[in-house]
């Protein structure tokens, strides 16, 4: 999806950013609806609030939100007049999310816009802020009646939706008791990405890989969400969070239902939304006796990034000097059911690894091998899809041809599917993809209250274990490296390697 053919547009909309004058906002928001605009999916009445306590005229906000397009976005300001056009339907609305009194302004502005475009607008408060922040403003929002209309008004929360299972309730039971389910937006970023939502066009709009899709034929499935950054200016934030709890119970088992669930017979969201559940379910629930067979926690040491020196953790702002945050998490998942049975999920991620990739990997089961000579070939493990998210955009299927030459020698090549090389248009962010959706009242990609729970539900005994257990080898991973050795080692026992792309070919 790139330029709007269809013209399918969302009706009149004002969108509130808490958290206007935050980081989230002038990287990724701004950016992805001015790249909506350009693409021509605004409807012709729109209008973005960034709500905060810092002060902005409308003009220094507005300068504020190109820089981050300039800086941060796919798409720069071209200087064709297009900035021009959007900034206007920009303004800041200075307010304080604890005060109660502060609401009326945003209560004003609805008014003013219902009055100048002659239709009650849909109206979406995204909550760009820090979590604490979540309930006072779902609070007030409910206390001034903003969201009295269930059909035109929705609450985007952003990650992360609680700090365990018990918050995470928490929250879910105060924000059902003051909007409709169908009202909460919780968005993970990654169901946005345009490689995420080919899971499911690969999995069920093709007839070839659906019959070996199950403990039949795969041998295993591995998925890695690398980074090649620290924790950056996050330390604060991070200290709360670590690796398990900052991709693993969002992103990572986001991507696993995607890759485990059965096929929905329409993408209807609460259809997409019980599959999805069902693989969260399904999970084994790892003993808290076995965590440590089962899960793998790391921490960068200090070490050098592709030649420049880079701090320790622990050394990072905002960090702790013992701090036993993981900044690297290997977990190996089952999923009890029919299709999954014995099928072992290997998932890693972490900052400062070697490189920035997420990757999943399906490992077909070995062909029987009798036909050929044992020195055919040295793996008989050879078929494998390999589904690149990031940043290389591809599919490789790879099977064992016969190596040119007088012998039966066997090698396994690829078969590639690249986005680039197919097609033209620019791949849309994530957050652009789940903006237009939230626009248009679609909640497909979006989590429901019981995801939420029932992933915190799969990660709580490895959180729980490793928070009352310590670690005593922290840090234990040099950065520029695949993370400890403990995770090479819970693949190695049951004889198997992490999977990583061939370098690139340069050309
Ligand atoms: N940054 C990122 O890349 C990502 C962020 N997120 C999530 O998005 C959320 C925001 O992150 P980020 O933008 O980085 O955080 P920032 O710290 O940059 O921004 C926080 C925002 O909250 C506002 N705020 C804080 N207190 C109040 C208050 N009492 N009243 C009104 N506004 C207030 C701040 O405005 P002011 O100071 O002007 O009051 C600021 O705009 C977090 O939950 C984070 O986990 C998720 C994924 C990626
Ligand atoms: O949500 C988060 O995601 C980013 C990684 O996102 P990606 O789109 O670049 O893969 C991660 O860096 C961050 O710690 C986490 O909060």
């Amino acid at each position: 999806m790139a330029k709007n053919n269809n013209k399918k547009r969302p009706s009149s909309t004002v969108i509130f950013i808490f958290g206007g004058s935050g980081d989230l906002n002038q990287r990724k928001l701004t950016p992805a609806l001015y790249n909506l605009f350009l693409d021509g999916f605004m409807p012709d009445n729109f209008a973005i609030v960034g709500t905060g306590r810092t002060e902005y005229s409308d003009d220094k906000f507005r300068k504020h939100l190109l820089d981050g397009i300039n800086d941060f976005s796919r798409r720069k300001d071209d200087k064709s007049g297009s900035w021009e056009k959007f900034a206007p339907n920009v303004s800041y609305l200075r307010m304080d999310a604890d005060k109660a009194e502060d609401y009326k302004g945003i209560a004003k502005i609805i008014q003013d816009l219902e009055a100048a475009w002659g239709e009650h607008p849909s109206v979406l408060f995204y909550l760009a802020v820090a979590p604490q922040l979540v309930p006072d403003i779902a609070t007030n929002l409910h206390k001034l009646k903003l969201c009295k209309d269930k059909a035109s008004s929705r609450i985007i929360v952003e990650k992360p939706f609680g700090h365990d299972l018990k918050s995470a309730q928490e929250l879910n039971s105060l924000l059902t008791s003051l909007f409709e389910e169908n009202q909460i937006y919780r968005i993970d970023h990654y169901l946005g990405k345009e490689t995420v939502q080919n899971i499911l066009a690969l999995r069920f709009a093709n007839a070839l890989f659906e019959p070996i899709w199950n403990r039949n034929y795969i041998d295993h499935v591995q998925i890695t969400a690398a980074e090649t950054v620290g924790v950056e200016d996050r330390g604060g934030y991070y200290e709360q969070a670590g690796a398990l709890r900052d991709m693993v119970q969002n992103h990572i088992l986001q991507v696993l239902c995607m890759v485990a669930m059965e096929a929905p017979v329409s993408f209807e969201a609460n259809e997409i939304r019980n599959k999805k559940s069902d693989v969260l379910n399904a999970i084994r629930k790892i003993k808290k006796t076995e965590v440590q067979k089962y899960a793998v926690r790391g921490q960068y040491a200090a070490g050098w990034m592709k030649g420049a020196k880079v701090k320790s953790y622990r050394e990072e702002k905002g960090v702790a000097p013992e701090s036993t945050i993981d900044t690297f998490a290997a977990v190996k998942f089952y999923i009890d059911n029919w299709r999954w049975q014995d099928v072992p999920f290997y998932v890693r991620t972490g900052k400062y690894l070697m490189e920035k990739t997420t990757l999943i990997t399906i490992q077909f089961k070995e062909a029987p091998k009798y036909a050929f000579p044992p020195e055919a070939s040295e793996t008989w493990r050879a078929n494998r899809l390999t589904i690149s998210i990031q940043p290389e955009m591809d599919i490789r299927l790879r099977f064992q041809a016969k190596r040119p030459g007088q012998t039966m020698s066997l090698n396994p090549v690829d078969m590639v599917f690249s986005y680039n090389d197919n097609y033209d248009e620019p791949q849309p962010e994530a957050y652009e993809t789940l903006l237009l959706d939230a626009m248009m009242g679609n909640a497909t990609q979006f989590m429901r209250d019981d995801q939420v729970e029932t992933a915190w539900e799969v990660i709580m005994p490895i959180l729980e274990t490793w928070e009352s257990r310590p670690p005593v080898d922290f840090p234990n991973y040099a950065p520029g490296t695949w993370g400890p050795e403990d995770a090479e080692a819970l693949i190695a026992k049951d004889g198997r390697t992490w999977v990583t792309l061939p370098p690139k070919k340069k050309d």
